[in-house]
């Protein structure tokens, strides 16, 4: 019967139709159903749209999830597939996160076109990145570098690196591998020098609130590890009302019952930065990240965040 369809909401890069495909093979394996249960449903959002300006400056993480999510509330899909990275720590009303994935490696990687490390680029070589987090970054290890835009998905971003317009990239393994691409990289940086993106390597699904349908379906594929690092990283992310233009990095990993987290906040040519961690039990996990964000503010000062507003 067509109407009982599952309609599943992504954009249609190939790492989004990757990630959606996952989704829907995991649904299918926790349910019984065949293929023709779901329908995947493209749809395209402002952040495929620009591509000549960092997306920092063109407002931020919701232009990868705002034509999604109108779709999910207009009831055109049923569930929307998101990187967890790219998504605000705000919903529109009526919508809910109802399950994250089990998490991919969470690294970034670095690709160079001659050199296999960040540290062989030659004196002022340039790196391609748009990411603030990644320019702040390389700039702490290499204050030499010349950082600049790089935007696209990531085989354009890989044709760019090809064609010259820059010496090295990085980006995040999870999504190279969900591409089965992870072979183009040259070496996987150190998180402890080096850290991701909160909510890196998650996928996540958001849902209509009140959907008696589709939630448990959903549910039936969440993996609790997952969403309690990532409760504890969105909340930290809440305390700093992050956002695209505020260079954040940090992780949260599940140990048993306890999480523990580390975060860091850098100004954008990477000289000052600072780091913070906390550590509990699953039940605190909103708590840690929410503490870590309040001390992390304390500790960088007023005049910190003032530097590139
Ligand atoms: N901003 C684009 C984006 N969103 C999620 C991923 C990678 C996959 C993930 O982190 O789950 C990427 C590409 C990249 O940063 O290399």
């Amino acid at each position: 019967m067509q109407t009982d369809v599952v309609r599943i909401g992504t954009r249609g890069s190939a790492l989004a139709l990757a990630q959606a495909a996952e989704t829907r093979a995991r649904l299918m394996a926790a349910h019984g159903l065949p293929e023709e249960a779901f329908e995947i449903v493209v749809i395209r959002t402002s952040g495929d749209l620009i591509q000549d300006r960092p997306l920092s400056q063109a407002g931020g993480k919701g232009l990868f999830t705002k034509e999604i999510e109108e779709a999910l509330i207009d009831g055109r899909i049923d569930l929307a597939v998101h990187s967890s990275k790219d998504m605000p720590t705000l919903f529109p009303e009526g919508l809910e996160i109802s399950a994250f994935l089990e998490r991919e490696d969470v690294r970034d990687v670095f690709i160079g076109r001659s050199v296999k490390r960040l540290d062989d680029l030659p004196h002022g070589a340039k790196l391609g990145t748009s990411s603030l987090r990644r320019q702040a970054l390389a700039l702490r290890i290499r204050p030499d570098l010349d950082v600049g835009m790089f935007r696209g998905n990531v085989q354009t971003r890989l044709k760019k690196l090809e064609e010259g317009v820059a010496e090295g990239t990085l980006l995040a393994l999870a999504g190279l591998k969900r591409l089965k691409l992870e072979h183009v990289a040259s070496a996987v940086m150190d998180p402890a020098t080096f850290p991701p993106a909160l909510g890196q390597g998650a996928i996540c699904i958001e849902s209509r609130a009140n959907d008696e349908r589709i939630l448990p379906l959903v549910r039936a594929i969440h993996h609790k590890a997952t969403g309690i690092a990532l409760t504890c990283e969105r909340a930290f992310l809440a305390a700093l009302d992050g956002s695209c233009r505020t260079p954040i990095a940090g992780q949260a990993t599940v140990e048993g019952d306890r999480v523990s987290f580390t975060g860091m906040i850098l100004t954008p040519d990477g000289r000052e930065t600072h780091e913070i961690s906390g550590e509990g039990g699953f039940a605190e996990a909103a708590k840690i990240g929410a503490d870590a964000g309040a001390r992390i503010r304390e500790k960088a000062g007023s005049t910190f965040f003032q530097a590139w507003e």
